[in-house]
Protein backbone atom coordinates (compact mmCIF):
# COMPACT_ATOMS: atom_id res chain seq x y z
CA UNK A 1 0.00 0.00 0.00
CA UNK A 2 2.71 2.71 0.82
CA UNK A 3 3.99 2.42 -2.45
CA UNK A 4 0.64 2.99 -3.95
CA UNK A 5 0.37 5.98 -1.72
CA UNK A 6 3.97 7.37 -2.67
CA UNK A 7 3.02 7.44 -6.52
CA UNK A 8 -0.37 9.41 -6.32
CA UNK A 9 -0.63 12.16 -8.25
CA UNK A 10 -1.87 15.50 -5.73
CA UNK A 11 -5.29 14.57 -7.39
CA UNK A 12 -5.88 11.54 -5.90
CA UNK A 13 -3.99 12.36 -2.63
CA UNK A 14 -6.83 15.00 -2.16
CA UNK A 15 -9.56 12.66 -3.14
CA UNK A 16 -8.25 9.94 -0.76
CA UNK A 17 -7.98 13.16 2.09
CA UNK A 18 -11.28 13.64 1.38
CA UNK A 19 -12.44 9.93 1.46
CA UNK A 20 -10.59 9.24 4.43
CA UNK A 21 -11.24 12.21 6.97
CA UNK A 22 -12.93 11.54 9.58
CA UNK A 23 -16.04 13.70 9.24
CA UNK A 24 -16.55 11.97 6.11
CA UNK A 25 -16.00 8.80 7.30
CA UNK A 26 -18.30 9.46 10.29
CA UNK A 27 -20.97 10.78 7.33
CA UNK A 28 -20.48 7.74 5.83
CA UNK A 29 -21.57 5.59 8.81
CA UNK A 30 -24.55 7.43 9.23
CA UNK A 31 -25.26 7.42 6.05
CA UNK A 32 -25.41 3.17 6.01
CA UNK A 33 -27.12 3.40 9.38
CA UNK A 34 -29.72 5.73 7.77
CA UNK A 35 -30.39 3.52 4.87
CA UNK A 36 -30.64 0.51 7.41
CA UNK A 37 -32.70 2.55 9.65
CA UNK A 38 -35.30 3.54 6.56
CA UNK A 39 -35.37 -0.07 5.41
CA UNK A 40 -36.52 -0.95 8.60
CA UNK A 41 -38.96 1.28 9.36
CA UNK A 42 -40.13 1.26 5.59
CA UNK A 43 -40.65 -2.64 5.72
CA UNK A 44 -42.77 -1.91 9.41
CA UNK A 45 -44.96 0.47 7.79
CA UNK A 46 -45.88 -1.75 4.81
CA UNK A 47 -46.61 -4.15 7.77
CA UNK A 48 -48.53 -2.33 9.43
CA UNK A 49 -50.74 -0.43 6.80
CA UNK A 50 -50.99 -3.75 5.24
CA UNK A 51 -55.10 -3.54 5.71
CA UNK A 52 -55.18 -0.05 4.20
CA UNK A 53 -52.60 -0.94 1.08
CA UNK A 54 -55.50 -4.19 0.79
CA UNK A 55 -58.87 -1.53 1.05
CA UNK A 56 -56.67 0.88 -1.84
CA UNK A 57 -56.18 -2.03 -3.56
CA UNK A 58 -59.39 -3.38 -3.24
CA UNK A 59 -61.24 -0.15 -3.88
CA UNK A 60 -59.65 0.35 -7.32
CA UNK A 61 -60.07 -2.89 -8.43
CA UNK A 62 -63.55 -2.30 -7.79
CA UNK A 63 -63.53 1.07 -9.58
CA UNK A 64 -61.80 -0.31 -12.02
CA UNK A 65 -64.13 -3.22 -12.98
CA UNK A 66 -67.17 -0.51 -12.42
CA UNK A 67 -65.81 1.39 -15.13
CA UNK A 68 -65.13 -1.47 -17.49
CA UNK A 69 -68.92 -2.56 -16.81
CA UNK A 70 -70.03 0.76 -17.40
CA UNK A 71 -68.19 1.26 -21.01
CA UNK A 72 -67.96 -2.61 -21.89
CA UNK A 73 -72.13 -2.37 -20.87
CA UNK A 74 -72.46 0.95 -22.55
CA UNK A 75 -71.88 -0.29 -26.31
CA UNK A 76 -74.99 -2.02 -26.86
CA UNK A 77 -78.75 -0.69 -26.81
CA UNK A 78 -80.06 -3.47 -24.88
CA UNK A 79 -77.14 -4.01 -22.64
CA UNK A 80 -77.13 -0.06 -21.76
CA UNK A 81 -80.99 -0.43 -21.04
CA UNK A 82 -80.09 -3.30 -18.13
CA UNK A 83 -77.08 -1.22 -17.67
CA UNK A 84 -79.40 1.74 -16.41
CA UNK A 85 -81.46 -0.02 -14.71
CA UNK A 86 -79.28 -1.75 -12.61
CA UNK A 87 -77.40 1.04 -11.53
CA UNK A 88 -80.31 2.71 -10.42
CA UNK A 89 -82.00 -0.19 -8.38
CA UNK A 90 -78.38 -0.43 -6.99
CA UNK A 91 -78.27 3.30 -6.46
CA UNK A 92 -81.90 3.29 -4.79
CA UNK A 93 -80.86 0.57 -2.35
CA UNK A 94 -77.82 2.17 -1.63
CA UNK A 95 -79.76 5.57 -0.47
CA UNK A 96 -82.31 3.40 1.31
CA UNK A 97 -80.45 1.60 3.07
CA UNK A 98 -78.28 4.68 4.09
CA UNK A 99 -81.13 6.30 5.53
CA UNK A 100 -82.10 3.71 8.08
CA UNK A 101 -80.43 2.97 11.43
CA UNK A 102 -76.96 2.46 10.99
CA UNK A 103 -77.38 2.38 7.52
CA UNK A 104 -74.16 4.09 6.65
CA UNK A 105 -72.44 1.96 8.55
CA UNK A 106 -73.43 -1.15 6.97
CA UNK A 107 -72.56 0.11 3.48
CA UNK A 108 -69.38 1.02 4.69
CA UNK A 109 -68.97 -2.40 5.89
CA UNK A 110 -70.31 -3.97 2.73
CA UNK A 111 -67.67 -1.57 0.40
CA UNK A 112 -64.91 -2.77 3.01
CA UNK A 113 -65.47 -6.21 2.69
CA UNK A 114 -65.87 -5.93 -1.19
CA UNK A 115 -62.64 -4.44 -1.19
CA UNK A 116 -60.95 -6.25 1.08
CA UNK A 117 -61.85 -9.21 -0.73
CA UNK A 118 -61.11 -8.03 -4.53
CA UNK A 119 -57.70 -6.19 -2.43
CA UNK A 120 -56.41 -9.53 -0.92
CA UNK A 121 -52.79 -10.83 -2.21
CA UNK A 122 -53.19 -13.38 -4.78
CA UNK A 123 -50.34 -15.02 -6.67
CA UNK A 124 -49.53 -13.77 -10.15
CA UNK A 125 -50.51 -16.85 -11.84
CA UNK A 126 -47.83 -16.47 -14.78
CA UNK A 127 -45.15 -16.01 -11.92
CA UNK A 128 -42.80 -18.69 -10.31
CA UNK A 129 -44.04 -19.54 -6.28
CA UNK A 130 -40.29 -19.64 -5.34
CA UNK A 131 -38.44 -16.82 -3.71
CA UNK A 132 -36.62 -14.73 -6.54
CA UNK A 133 -33.78 -15.79 -4.63
CA UNK A 134 -34.41 -19.74 -4.51
CA UNK A 135 -35.20 -19.39 -8.16
CA UNK A 136 -31.54 -18.15 -8.75
CA UNK A 137 -30.05 -21.18 -6.37
CA UNK A 138 -31.86 -23.93 -8.27
CA UNK A 139 -31.33 -22.30 -11.68
CA UNK A 140 -27.84 -21.90 -11.11
CA UNK A 141 -27.56 -25.61 -10.14
CA UNK A 142 -29.45 -26.58 -13.21
CA UNK A 143 -27.42 -24.32 -15.35
CA UNK A 144 -24.41 -26.19 -14.14
CA UNK A 145 -25.65 -29.46 -15.03
CA UNK A 146 -26.59 -28.62 -18.46
CA UNK A 147 -23.17 -29.78 -20.20
CA UNK A 148 -23.94 -32.90 -18.67
CA UNK A 149 -26.91 -33.56 -18.49
CA UNK A 150 -28.18 -32.31 -21.82
CA UNK A 151 -29.04 -34.92 -24.43
CA UNK A 152 -30.50 -33.80 -27.83
CA UNK A 153 -32.17 -37.55 -27.95
CA UNK A 154 -33.94 -36.91 -25.13
CA UNK A 155 -37.88 -36.31 -26.24
CA UNK A 156 -38.47 -34.35 -23.18
CA UNK A 157 -35.38 -32.02 -23.37
CA UNK A 158 -34.84 -32.07 -19.75
CA UNK A 159 -31.61 -30.11 -20.07
CA UNK A 160 -31.14 -27.68 -22.57
CA UNK A 161 -29.05 -24.35 -22.58
CA UNK A 162 -31.89 -21.78 -21.75
CA UNK A 163 -34.18 -24.09 -20.16
CA UNK A 164 -35.55 -23.50 -17.14
CA UNK A 165 -34.77 -25.64 -13.61
CA UNK A 166 -37.84 -26.79 -13.23
CA UNK A 167 -37.91 -29.29 -16.37
CA UNK A 168 -35.27 -31.16 -14.89
CA UNK A 169 -35.55 -30.45 -11.60
CA UNK A 170 -39.09 -32.46 -10.00
CA UNK A 171 -38.24 -31.80 -6.44
CA UNK A 172 -36.07 -29.67 -3.47
CA UNK A 173 -36.41 -28.37 -0.54
CA UNK A 174 -34.52 -25.29 0.98
CA UNK A 175 -34.22 -25.74 5.14
CA UNK A 176 -35.19 -22.70 8.01
CA UNK A 177 -31.76 -21.15 7.26
CA UNK A 178 -32.54 -21.03 3.53
CA UNK A 179 -30.19 -23.53 2.20
CA UNK A 180 -31.03 -26.24 -0.28
CA UNK A 181 -30.78 -29.48 1.56
CA UNK A 182 -32.29 -31.68 -0.78
CA UNK A 183 -32.83 -31.70 -4.85
CA UNK A 184 -34.26 -34.86 -6.93
CA UNK A 185 -33.60 -35.06 -10.50
CA UNK A 186 -34.99 -36.20 -13.65
CA UNK A 187 -32.66 -36.88 -16.27
CA UNK A 188 -32.32 -38.42 -20.24
CA UNK A 189 -32.90 -42.19 -19.99
CA UNK A 190 -30.07 -41.97 -22.65
CA UNK A 191 -27.68 -40.72 -19.94
CA UNK A 192 -24.91 -43.02 -19.30
CA UNK A 193 -25.82 -43.20 -15.33
CA UNK A 194 -24.32 -47.27 -14.65
CA UNK A 195 -20.79 -45.51 -15.68
CA UNK A 196 -18.83 -44.27 -12.51
CA UNK A 197 -16.87 -41.15 -14.51
CA UNK A 198 -20.33 -39.96 -16.33
CA UNK A 199 -21.93 -39.93 -12.60
CA UNK A 200 -18.91 -38.27 -10.81
CA UNK A 201 -19.22 -35.53 -13.60
CA UNK A 202 -22.87 -34.64 -12.52
CA UNK A 203 -21.75 -34.64 -8.99
CA UNK A 204 -18.82 -32.71 -8.69
CA UNK A 205 -20.70 -29.88 -10.93
CA UNK A 206 -23.47 -29.39 -8.81
CA UNK A 207 -21.23 -29.50 -5.77
CA UNK A 208 -19.60 -26.35 -7.93
CA UNK A 209 -22.72 -24.91 -8.14
CA UNK A 210 -24.06 -25.63 -4.44
CA UNK A 211 -21.25 -25.41 -2.21
CA UNK A 212 -17.75 -27.52 -1.46
CA UNK A 213 -18.24 -26.93 1.78
CA UNK A 214 -21.06 -29.03 1.74
CA UNK A 215 -21.24 -33.65 1.97
CA UNK A 216 -23.55 -35.14 -0.49
CA UNK A 217 -25.31 -38.03 -0.40
CA UNK A 218 -26.38 -39.22 -3.88
CA UNK A 219 -29.06 -41.67 -4.84
CA UNK A 220 -28.86 -43.04 -8.39
CA UNK A 221 -32.10 -44.84 -9.64
CA UNK A 222 -30.86 -46.26 -12.83
CA UNK A 223 -34.11 -47.49 -13.64
CA UNK A 224 -36.50 -44.35 -13.04
CA UNK A 225 -33.39 -42.20 -14.76
CA UNK A 226 -33.78 -40.17 -11.24
CA UNK A 227 -30.66 -38.90 -9.03
CA UNK A 228 -32.30 -37.98 -5.25
CA UNK A 229 -29.55 -35.50 -3.66
CA UNK A 230 -29.20 -34.88 0.01
CA UNK A 231 -26.91 -31.93 0.60
CA UNK A 232 -25.49 -31.85 4.58
CA UNK A 233 -24.22 -29.14 5.92
CA UNK A 234 -20.53 -30.03 8.30
CA UNK A 235 -21.36 -32.60 11.44
CA UNK A 236 -19.47 -31.12 14.85
CA UNK A 237 -16.09 -32.99 15.37
CA UNK A 238 -14.07 -33.65 18.26
CA UNK A 239 -17.18 -34.95 20.55
CA UNK A 240 -14.91 -36.98 23.43
CA UNK A 241 -15.56 -40.63 24.01
CA UNK A 242 -17.90 -41.04 27.02
CA UNK A 243 -20.62 -43.32 28.81
CA UNK A 244 -23.58 -42.25 27.06
CA UNK A 245 -27.04 -41.79 28.13
CA UNK A 246 -28.41 -44.88 26.01
CA UNK A 247 -30.59 -48.45 26.78
CA UNK A 248 -28.26 -50.92 27.92
CA UNK A 249 -28.49 -53.12 24.10
CA UNK A 250 -27.65 -49.82 22.69
CA UNK A 251 -24.19 -48.93 21.26
CA UNK A 252 -23.72 -45.96 19.94
CA UNK A 253 -21.54 -45.24 16.73
CA UNK A 254 -21.76 -41.78 16.56
CA UNK A 255 -23.87 -38.51 16.13
CA UNK A 256 -25.55 -37.78 12.67
CA UNK A 257 -28.03 -34.91 11.25
CA UNK A 258 -31.21 -34.21 13.70
CA UNK A 259 -33.64 -35.06 11.25
CA UNK A 260 -31.63 -38.11 10.62
CA UNK A 261 -33.37 -39.59 14.02
CA UNK A 262 -36.29 -39.02 16.05
CA UNK A 263 -33.92 -38.66 19.32
CA UNK A 264 -31.23 -36.68 21.00
CA UNK A 265 -29.23 -37.51 23.72
CA UNK A 266 -27.07 -35.04 25.83
CA UNK A 267 -23.05 -35.59 25.22
CA UNK A 268 -20.50 -33.27 26.89
CA UNK A 269 -18.02 -32.07 24.97
CA UNK A 270 -14.41 -30.89 25.73
CA UNK A 271 -14.78 -27.37 27.82
CA UNK A 272 -11.43 -25.10 28.48
CA UNK A 273 -8.91 -26.10 31.14
CA UNK A 274 -10.36 -25.35 34.09
CA UNK A 275 -13.79 -24.08 32.93
CA UNK A 276 -17.34 -25.62 32.81
CA UNK A 277 -17.56 -28.63 30.32
CA UNK A 278 -20.39 -27.75 27.74
CA UNK A 279 -23.16 -30.15 27.18
CA UNK A 280 -25.00 -30.49 24.39
CA UNK A 281 -28.11 -32.49 22.73
CA UNK A 282 -27.27 -34.55 19.53
CA UNK A 283 -28.25 -37.16 17.39
CA UNK A 284 -27.02 -40.58 18.15
CA UNK A 285 -26.31 -43.07 15.53
CA UNK A 286 -27.48 -46.13 17.69
CA UNK A 287 -26.70 -49.85 17.14
CA UNK A 288 -29.15 -52.38 18.80
CA UNK A 289 -27.05 -55.29 19.96
CA UNK A 290 -27.56 -58.40 22.22
CA UNK A 291 -28.82 -62.06 21.57
CA UNK A 292 -31.14 -62.51 18.55
CA UNK A 293 -30.28 -58.96 17.61
CA UNK A 294 -31.60 -58.34 13.86
CA UNK A 295 -27.42 -57.03 13.16
CA UNK A 296 -25.35 -58.76 15.43
CA UNK A 297 -22.26 -57.99 13.25
CA UNK A 298 -20.71 -54.83 12.26
CA UNK A 299 -18.19 -53.90 8.92
CA UNK A 300 -16.43 -50.79 9.66
CA UNK A 301 -14.49 -49.87 6.15
CA UNK A 302 -12.42 -46.69 5.55
CA UNK A 303 -9.82 -44.73 3.36
CA UNK A 304 -6.72 -44.25 5.28
CA UNK A 305 -6.61 -42.94 8.66
CA UNK A 306 -10.04 -42.40 8.36
CA UNK A 307 -10.68 -43.48 12.40
CA UNK A 308 -11.51 -47.00 11.76
CA UNK A 309 -9.61 -48.23 14.89
CA UNK A 310 -10.96 -45.08 16.87
CA UNK A 311 -14.33 -46.68 15.98
CA UNK A 312 -13.75 -50.28 16.81
CA UNK A 313 -11.80 -49.03 20.07
CA UNK A 314 -14.95 -46.79 21.16
CA UNK A 315 -17.09 -50.17 20.67
CA UNK A 316 -14.57 -51.60 22.65
CA UNK A 317 -14.57 -49.67 25.82
CA UNK A 318 -18.16 -49.46 25.40
CA UNK A 319 -19.15 -53.39 25.82
CA UNK A 320 -17.00 -53.28 28.45
CA UNK A 321 -18.42 -50.78 29.91
CA UNK A 322 -22.08 -52.83 29.86
CA UNK A 323 -19.30 -56.09 31.77
CA UNK A 324 -19.00 -58.02 28.37
CA UNK A 325 -16.02 -59.66 27.38
CA UNK A 326 -13.49 -58.58 24.85
CA UNK A 327 -11.12 -60.05 22.21
CA UNK A 328 -9.33 -58.19 19.85
CA UNK A 329 -7.02 -58.82 17.02
CA UNK A 330 -4.69 -55.82 15.84
CA UNK A 331 -3.63 -56.83 12.58
CA UNK A 332 -1.63 -54.08 11.21
CA UNK A 333 0.74 -53.50 14.38
CA UNK A 334 -0.70 -50.67 15.40
CA UNK A 335 -0.83 -50.84 18.99
CA UNK A 336 -4.49 -49.49 19.19
CA UNK A 337 -5.73 -52.07 21.66
CA UNK A 338 -2.57 -52.13 23.55
CA UNK A 339 -4.00 -50.35 26.37
CA UNK A 340 -6.85 -52.80 26.34
CA UNK A 341 -4.70 -55.62 27.23
CA UNK A 342 -5.19 -57.12 30.71
CA UNK A 343 -8.31 -55.06 31.73
CA UNK A 344 -10.73 -56.41 33.05
CA UNK A 345 -13.04 -58.27 31.15
CA UNK A 346 -10.16 -58.11 27.86
CA UNK A 347 -9.60 -61.73 27.33
CA UNK A 348 -6.85 -61.21 24.92
CA UNK A 349 -5.40 -58.77 22.19
CA UNK A 350 -2.75 -60.43 19.43
CA UNK A 351 -1.17 -58.74 16.21
CA UNK A 352 1.06 -61.10 15.24
CA UNK A 353 -1.02 -63.69 12.55
CA UNK A 354 -0.59 -66.82 14.73
CA UNK A 355 -1.53 -66.06 17.86
CA UNK A 356 -4.56 -64.01 16.28
CA UNK A 357 -5.54 -67.11 14.49
CA UNK A 358 -5.19 -68.98 17.77
CA UNK A 359 -7.13 -67.02 19.22
CA UNK A 360 -9.97 -67.02 16.56
CA UNK A 361 -9.89 -70.65 16.87
CA UNK A 362 -10.52 -70.44 20.65
CA UNK A 363 -13.02 -68.44 19.99
CA UNK A 364 -14.97 -70.77 17.61
CA UNK A 365 -14.61 -73.78 19.91
CA UNK A 366 -16.08 -71.24 22.79
CA UNK A 367 -18.74 -70.63 20.44
CA UNK A 368 -18.99 -74.20 19.46
CA UNK A 369 -19.13 -75.10 23.68
CA UNK A 370 -21.80 -72.61 23.78
CA UNK A 371 -24.07 -73.41 21.15
CA UNK A 372 -23.82 -76.92 22.62
CA UNK A 373 -24.51 -75.65 26.21
CA UNK A 374 -27.26 -73.53 24.65
CA UNK A 375 -28.81 -77.02 22.72
CA UNK A 376 -29.03 -78.69 26.14
CA UNK A 377 -30.55 -75.92 28.29
CA UNK A 378 -33.57 -75.78 25.46
CA UNK A 379 -35.32 -72.50 25.19
CA UNK A 380 -37.05 -73.05 28.43
CA UNK A 381 -34.54 -71.16 31.12
CA UNK A 382 -33.82 -67.36 29.56
CA UNK A 383 -32.46 -65.72 32.41
CA UNK A 384 -29.90 -68.67 32.48
CA UNK A 385 -29.13 -68.29 28.98
CA UNK A 386 -28.42 -64.63 29.00
CA UNK A 387 -26.09 -65.18 32.47
CA UNK A 388 -24.33 -68.01 30.97
CA UNK A 389 -24.02 -66.69 27.34
CA UNK A 390 -22.09 -63.64 28.12
CA UNK A 391 -21.82 -61.70 25.55
CA UNK A 392 -18.74 -61.96 23.76
CA UNK A 393 -17.09 -59.39 21.01
CA UNK A 394 -14.55 -60.14 18.37
CA UNK A 395 -12.63 -57.11 17.46
CA UNK A 396 -10.28 -57.51 14.02
CA UNK A 397 -8.80 -54.52 12.57
CA UNK A 398 -8.06 -54.62 9.35
CA UNK A 399 -9.46 -57.54 8.12
CA UNK A 400 -7.55 -58.20 5.09
CA UNK A 401 -4.33 -57.44 6.65
CA UNK A 402 -4.82 -60.34 8.81
CA UNK A 403 -5.32 -63.01 5.94
CA UNK A 404 -2.12 -61.43 4.04
CA UNK A 405 -0.40 -62.05 7.02
CA UNK A 406 -2.01 -65.49 7.56
CA UNK A 407 -1.33 -66.88 4.08
CA UNK A 408 2.41 -65.60 4.24
CA UNK A 409 2.80 -67.95 7.12
CA UNK A 410 1.22 -71.03 5.73
CA UNK A 411 -2.35 -70.75 8.45
CA UNK A 412 -5.35 -71.32 7.31
CA UNK A 413 -7.78 -68.38 6.43
CA UNK A 414 -9.49 -66.65 9.39
CA UNK A 415 -12.39 -65.38 7.14
CA UNK A 416 -13.56 -69.16 7.04
CA UNK A 417 -13.43 -68.73 11.18
CA UNK A 418 -14.85 -65.65 10.98
CA UNK A 419 -18.08 -66.56 8.78
CA UNK A 420 -18.54 -69.35 10.85
CA UNK A 421 -18.36 -67.42 14.48
CA UNK A 422 -20.82 -64.77 12.74
CA UNK A 423 -23.33 -67.63 11.46
CA UNK A 424 -23.73 -69.06 14.85
CA UNK A 425 -23.03 -65.25 16.97
CA UNK A 426 -27.23 -64.71 17.37
CA UNK A 427 -27.48 -67.29 19.58
CA UNK A 428 -23.96 -67.63 20.79
CA UNK A 429 -24.03 -64.08 22.14
CA UNK A 430 -20.77 -63.71 19.83
CA UNK A 431 -20.44 -60.19 18.38
CA UNK A 432 -18.05 -60.05 15.16
CA UNK A 433 -16.57 -56.08 14.29
CA UNK A 434 -14.53 -56.35 11.75
CA UNK A 435 -12.74 -53.00 10.08
CA UNK A 436 -10.81 -52.99 6.40
CA UNK A 437 -9.19 -50.29 4.50
CA UNK A 438 -12.21 -48.94 1.63
CA UNK A 439 -10.28 -50.22 -1.10
CA UNK A 440 -9.97 -53.85 0.44
CA UNK A 441 -13.70 -54.01 0.51
CA UNK A 442 -13.25 -56.62 -2.27
CA UNK A 443 -11.41 -59.44 -0.86
CA UNK A 444 -13.73 -59.51 2.20
CA UNK A 445 -16.04 -63.03 1.18
CA UNK A 446 -19.64 -62.64 0.50
CA UNK A 447 -20.00 -65.03 3.82
CA UNK A 448 -18.40 -62.67 6.01
CA UNK A 449 -19.89 -59.53 4.58
CA UNK A 450 -23.04 -60.34 3.91
CA UNK A 451 -23.58 -61.33 7.89
CA UNK A 452 -22.08 -57.72 8.78
CA UNK A 453 -25.31 -56.38 8.43
CA UNK A 454 -24.56 -53.13 10.36
CA UNK A 455 -22.22 -51.04 8.08
CA UNK A 456 -20.69 -48.14 8.76
CA UNK A 457 -17.88 -45.88 5.98
CA UNK A 458 -15.63 -43.87 6.79
CA UNK A 459 -14.08 -41.41 4.89
CA UNK A 460 -14.17 -40.16 0.98
CA UNK A 461 -14.97 -43.71 -0.17
CA UNK A 462 -14.38 -44.86 -3.85
CA UNK A 463 -17.50 -45.84 -5.57
CA UNK A 464 -17.15 -49.14 -5.47
CA UNK A 465 -16.38 -49.38 -1.98
CA UNK A 466 -19.98 -47.64 -1.10
CA UNK A 467 -21.54 -49.69 -2.97
CA UNK A 468 -20.64 -52.97 -1.07
CA UNK A 469 -21.31 -51.15 1.49
CA UNK A 470 -24.18 -49.45 1.45
CA UNK A 471 -25.65 -50.89 -2.06
CA UNK A 472 -27.72 -49.93 -5.24
CA UNK A 473 -25.83 -46.72 -6.73
CA UNK A 474 -25.26 -44.94 -3.55
CA UNK A 475 -22.47 -41.95 -3.55
CA UNK A 476 -20.76 -40.33 -1.08
CA UNK A 477 -19.67 -36.20 -2.52
CA UNK A 478 -18.47 -33.14 -1.10
CA UNK A 479 -15.01 -32.29 0.26
CA UNK A 480 -12.42 -34.39 -1.07
CA UNK A 481 -10.89 -35.48 2.50
CA UNK A 482 -13.18 -35.77 5.18
CA UNK A 483 -12.12 -34.70 9.18
CA UNK A 484 -11.41 -38.50 10.83
CA UNK A 485 -14.19 -40.04 11.88
CA UNK A 486 -17.00 -38.99 8.90
CA UNK A 487 -19.01 -41.17 7.24
CA UNK A 488 -22.07 -42.90 6.60
CA UNK A 489 -23.44 -45.78 8.37
CA UNK A 490 -26.82 -48.38 7.78
CA UNK A 491 -27.60 -50.72 10.56
CA UNK A 492 -30.14 -53.43 8.40
CA UNK A 493 -32.19 -52.44 6.12
CA UNK A 494 -32.26 -49.04 8.08
CA UNK A 495 -31.58 -45.48 5.67
CA UNK A 496 -28.04 -44.40 5.19
CA UNK A 497 -27.61 -41.70 7.41
CA UNK A 498 -24.43 -39.35 7.91
CA UNK A 499 -21.95 -40.41 10.88
CA UNK A 500 -19.17 -38.35 13.04
CA UNK A 501 -17.91 -40.98 14.89
CA UNK A 502 -16.25 -39.85 18.95
CA UNK A 503 -13.05 -39.52 19.67
CA UNK A 504 -11.54 -42.39 21.73
CA UNK A 505 -8.16 -41.38 21.75
CA UNK A 506 -7.38 -42.23 25.27
CA UNK A 507 -9.95 -44.53 26.27
CA UNK A 508 -8.16 -45.70 29.46
CA UNK A 509 -7.72 -42.55 30.58
CA UNK A 510 -10.48 -40.46 29.53
CA UNK A 511 -12.93 -43.98 29.99
CA UNK A 512 -11.64 -45.45 33.35
CA UNK A 513 -15.59 -46.11 34.04
CA UNK A 514 -15.91 -47.92 31.08
CA UNK A 515 -12.73 -49.59 30.32
CA UNK A 516 -12.18 -51.12 34.06
CA UNK A 517 -9.27 -52.06 36.90
CA UNK A 518 -6.25 -53.79 35.30
CA UNK A 519 -6.76 -57.56 36.51
CA UNK A 520 -3.50 -58.19 38.41
CA UNK A 521 -3.74 -62.79 38.30
CA UNK A 522 -5.54 -65.07 36.93
CA UNK A 523 -6.73 -65.95 33.42
CA UNK A 524 -9.32 -63.72 32.18
CA UNK A 525 -10.49 -66.47 29.64
CA UNK A 526 -11.00 -68.66 32.57
CA UNK A 527 -14.23 -66.63 33.81
CA UNK A 528 -15.88 -66.59 30.23
CA UNK A 529 -19.73 -66.20 30.50
CA UNK A 530 -19.30 -70.11 32.71
CA UNK A 531 -20.50 -71.73 29.65
CA UNK A 532 -17.45 -74.00 30.31
CA UNK A 533 -13.86 -73.97 30.65
CA UNK A 534 -11.78 -72.67 27.21
CA UNK A 535 -10.00 -76.13 26.35
CA UNK A 536 -6.68 -75.58 25.32
CA UNK A 537 -6.19 -76.06 21.90
N1 LIG B 1 -13.60 -39.57 15.35
C1 LIG B 1 -12.43 -38.98 15.36
N2 LIG B 1 -12.33 -37.68 15.67
C2 LIG B 1 -11.12 -37.07 15.67
N3 LIG B 1 -9.96 -37.68 15.37
C3 LIG B 1 -9.99 -38.97 15.06
C4 LIG B 1 -11.22 -39.69 15.02
N4 LIG B 1 -10.96 -40.94 14.65
C5 LIG B 1 -9.63 -41.02 14.47
N5 LIG B 1 -9.06 -39.85 14.69
C6 LIG B 1 -7.63 -39.56 14.58
O1 LIG B 1 -7.23 -39.87 13.25
C7 LIG B 1 -6.02 -40.60 13.24
C8 LIG B 1 -6.21 -41.93 12.55
O2 LIG B 1 -7.13 -42.71 13.30
P1 LIG B 1 -7.17 -44.29 13.20
O3 LIG B 1 -5.81 -44.87 13.43
O4 LIG B 1 -8.27 -44.74 14.06
O5 LIG B 1 -7.53 -44.45 11.69
P2 LIG B 1 -7.49 -45.78 10.82
O6 LIG B 1 -8.50 -45.61 9.76
O7 LIG B 1 -7.60 -46.97 11.67
O8 LIG B 1 -6.03 -45.68 10.23
P3 LIG B 1 -5.29 -46.77 9.29
O9 LIG B 1 -5.98 -46.71 7.97
O10 LIG B 1 -3.90 -46.27 9.23
O11 LIG B 1 -5.44 -48.08 9.97
C9 LIG B 1 -5.59 -40.73 14.69
O12 LIG B 1 -4.67 -39.69 14.98
C10 LIG B 1 -6.85 -40.52 15.47
O13 LIG B 1 -6.62 -39.91 16.74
Amino acid sequence: MAGSVGSENPIQRLVRGFREHPITEAAGRCTTSTRHVSKRAKARALDIGHPLVVLVRGSKQMAADAKTYWAEAGGHEKHKEWRDLVVFVFAVCAVAAGFQPYGVLLLIAVWAAAATYLGRDRPDPGKDPETDAHIARLQSAYNGLVPYLMDTHDPDERFKPGGGYRSGFTEWEFDEADRLVALKIEYSPFFKDGEADARAKVERALEGKIGQANEYLYDWDEEGNKLSVRILPPLPTGIPAQPWKVAEIEYVLGFTDPTSTARLIPVQLTGEPGGEVPVVELAPVVWRHGRFAAEPHLLVAGVLGSGKSNLLRSLAAQALGHGHLVTAVDAEHTGHFDEFTGRDGVIRVESAAAAALDLLDWVAAESGRRAERLRELGANDDTLIAELAKPLWVFVDELPALGEAASRAGLADPQDILADLMRAGRTTGITVVLSCRAERVGELRATVRNQAHARVGLGQLPPAASTALFGGTLEIGGPAVLPPGRGFARVGGGPVVRLQVPVAADVVGALPVLVGALVEDGDPAEEVGGLGEPEDE
